[in-house]
């Protein structure tokens, strides 16, 4: 789920390409490293509702019904997502792309795992087609790119018109009765708990920091608007602390 590694990986906004490749690399290695312990750190740190936004970003992705529906899941890590989009739209063939082979390992280990055609891939740089697919998903991808615009006109480009890409991230906690509570949970419970659950801490230990530095919902729509989708919208959870987005492209 949810991690932005630029508390320990500078966020190098675009600097250059080498330096994007750089970021991608360590963010690549990363996941790698706690890929066993992914899935578990997950449930965990989504008090059991991990399956709930997942079931939701699928919804909101608006897959064509019938069969050969072609969906790219992005950032799959270990295919929560791309196992859901299966159990909607059984017919659909789902492509699931991550540059960590390790975290497509476990997922290929998954049941229904060999349903999912597993590619290796920066989001930032797709090897696929224009408009080759009907709908696009991603959990928690924007935190971890260099560069978010580029990562959106990538699947812009990848999107047929009228296709649909939703998008589940975190959110800073927003200004409310419930802030204090999920604070102190975000940066007192969370590291205590990845300190319990994975072997490489540290991976979890940027979370309190990053997510009050990730942007915040209206920022994320602004980004995707600027790609050039339309009908943007968002839905919060977890106390505004989770947000699923969609957006569509449109058709000229
Ligand atoms: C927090 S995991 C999310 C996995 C899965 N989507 C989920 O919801 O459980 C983030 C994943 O994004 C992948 N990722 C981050 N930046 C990426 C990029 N530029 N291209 C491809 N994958 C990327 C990581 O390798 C990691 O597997």
């Amino acid at each position: 789920m949810t991690e932005n590694p630029s508390s320990s990986l500078p966020r190098p906004a675009s600097a250059s390409p080498s330096v994007d490749a750089d970021h991608g690399a360590r963010v690549a290695s990363m996941f790698d490293g706690i890929a066993g312990r992914y899935d578990l750190m997950n449930a965990v740190m989504t008090w059991g509702q991990e399956p709930r936004l997942v079931r939701r970003t699928v919804e909101r992705a608006n897959i064509p019904a019938g069969a050969g529906a072609r969906v790219l899941d992005l950032a799959t890590g270990t295919g929560d997502v791309a196992l859901e989009i299966l159990r909607q739209h059984p017919d659909a063939q789902v492509v699931g792309a991550d540059f960590a082979p390790e975290m497509m390992e476990v997922g290929k280990g998954r049941e229904g795992g060999d349903r999912v055609e597993w590619v290796e891939a920066d989001a930032m740089d797709l090897p696929f087609a224009d408009g080759e697919f009907d709908s696009i998903t991603h959990g928690y991808l924007l935190r971890n790119v260099a560069d978010i615009p580029a990562t959106l006109a990538e699947q812009f480009r990848v999107l047929r018109p009228g296709g649909w890409v939703a998008a589940l991230e975190t959110s800073p906690a927003p200004e409310n009765i419930v802030k204090p509570f999920s604070s102190f949970y975000i940066h007192r419970v969370m590291p205590r708990l990845a300190r319990l659950i994975a072997d490489r801490p540290e991976a979890y230990e940027y979370l309190s920091s990053s997510t009050q530095a990730f942007r915040t919902p209206e920022e994320v729509a602004d980004l995707f608007a600027d790609a050039g989708f339309v009908n943007v919208g968002h839905e919060l959870f977890m106390f505004g602390t989770l947000a699923v987005h969609w957006a569509m492209k449109p058709v000229v």
